[in-house]
């Protein structure tokens, strides 16, 4: 038998929060539309969550919510157990870096990572240790005191997330924060973000649309959709076991089929199959199940080749470690695996095949 929860009390639910982010039917309508619908979310304490889904899904919106920068119209934010969801930006335990950074241009790197201190009228002293402390662990001591417009793009953003973690909050957002970095430098900063998160044991949340910056540097990643968590799991598992269609075409590459698998070959069936580019195996010999087919294409990747087949108007891409084949060589495609969805919706593991 159930009572009712006593006004006041505390929910069950927050006792077993380990202290991390709770985000509790969490509902968003904007402009006369449903933005983000009934979103459940749990991060621990000195986790790393992406929230990682195409432009327009909600994921802006979602941090916004958590930041404190937009109020929710239903559902609760619970940070470190405690209710935050009606707080101001600046009452909760939490900082978030913006995408551009919003640093001020007249001041200097000092001064603006200084700058949430100084809204809450800490001591000069204390100030001035935590601003040399934070400026440490970002490498930026010798900047303390250029102004932005006189540094790198690399160098603005540490200055962000210095300004955000001065502030020592038990959440740290950041807002796509390798967007504005050249592809060697996101590389590279997203592995510093990494490691000073696990450094400092900071409960994190990231929101990106880079599948492969969210798989590399995640404990898990919230794949969204129209204002929906399609999957919330590991980087290893979403790449595996995609549980809807859509998280299987976002993340990675996918040769998709109307039908049905049979364990070898694709059949008739009212489903989709989806094989990824590894699971097809090329070779000269025959093999059973094998489609015979062309090499139409060959698009080197450095350490695989990307291939291209064609039989008939059926055409597959397949990764090949070593020498590629030659172009326009005849060969046997094989599907070691494929993953099967009815109604979008998983209904098969991915199996491997003994020829
Ligand atoms: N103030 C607003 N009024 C009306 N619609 C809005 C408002 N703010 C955002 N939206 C809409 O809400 C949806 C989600 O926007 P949001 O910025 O959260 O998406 P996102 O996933 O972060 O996308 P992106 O990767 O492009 O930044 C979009 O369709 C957007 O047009």
């Amino acid at each position: 038998m159930s009572s009712p929860t006593p006004v006041g009390a505390a929910d069950p639910a927050d006792r077993a929060d380990d202290g991390g982010l709770r985000l509790t039917a969490l509902r968003k309508t904007l402009g006369g539309r449903t933005i983000i619908d009934d979103l459940d979310l749990t991060v621990q304490r000195g986790e790393l969550v992406s929230l990682l889904g195409p432009s327009g899904c909600g994921k802006t919106t979602t941090l916004r919510m958590i930041a404190g920068f937009l109020a929710p119209d239903a559902g609760r934010i619970t940070m470190a157990g405690r209710d935050v969801t009606r707080l101001g930006p600046d009452k909760r335990p939490s900082a978030m870096v913006f995408q551009n950074y919003a640093l001020w241009p007249h001041m200097t790197v000092a001064k603006n990572v200084a700058y949430p201190l100084r809204l809450r009228r800490k001591s000069r002293a204390e100030i001035a240790e935590r601003v040399e402390q934070v400026l440490g662990l970002v490498n930026l001591l010798h900047h303390r005191g250029s102004r932005p417009p006189q540094i790198s793009g690399g160098e603005q953003q540490r200055v962000a997330l210095a300004r955000a973690l001065v502030q020592e909050p038990d959440v740290l957002l950041l807002d796509e924060p390798l967007s504005n970095l050249d592809a060697k430098l996101r590389v590279k900063v997203r592995e510093d973000i990494r490691d000073l998160q696990q450094r400092l044991g900071i409960t994190t949340v990231i929101v990106t649309h880079d599948q492969e910056e969210a798989l590399s540097i995640s404990d898990r990643v919230a794949v969204m959709n129209q204002g929906r968590i399609e999957q919330f799991t590991t980087p290893a598992e979403l790449y595996a076991r995609p549980e809807t269609e859509f998280v299987a075409t976002f993340i990675g590459s996918l040769n998709r089929f109307d039908g049905a698998f049979d364990g070898v070959r694709i059949v008739d069936g009212d489903g989709v199959v989806g094989v990824r580019p590894e699971s097809v195996a090329f070779t000269t010999t025959p093999r059973p199940g094998a489609l015979r087919a062309t090499v139409e294409r060959i698009v080197p990747h450095g350490h695989f080749h990307e291939l291209r087949l064609r039989r008939d108007d059926v055409t597959l891409a397949a990764y090949v470690s070593g020498p590629p084949p030659a172009l326009g060589a005849v060969g046997f495609a094989a599907i070691e695996a494929a993953l099967v969805y009815r109604d979008g919706r998983l209904v098969r593991q991915p199996e491997a095949v003994v020829a």
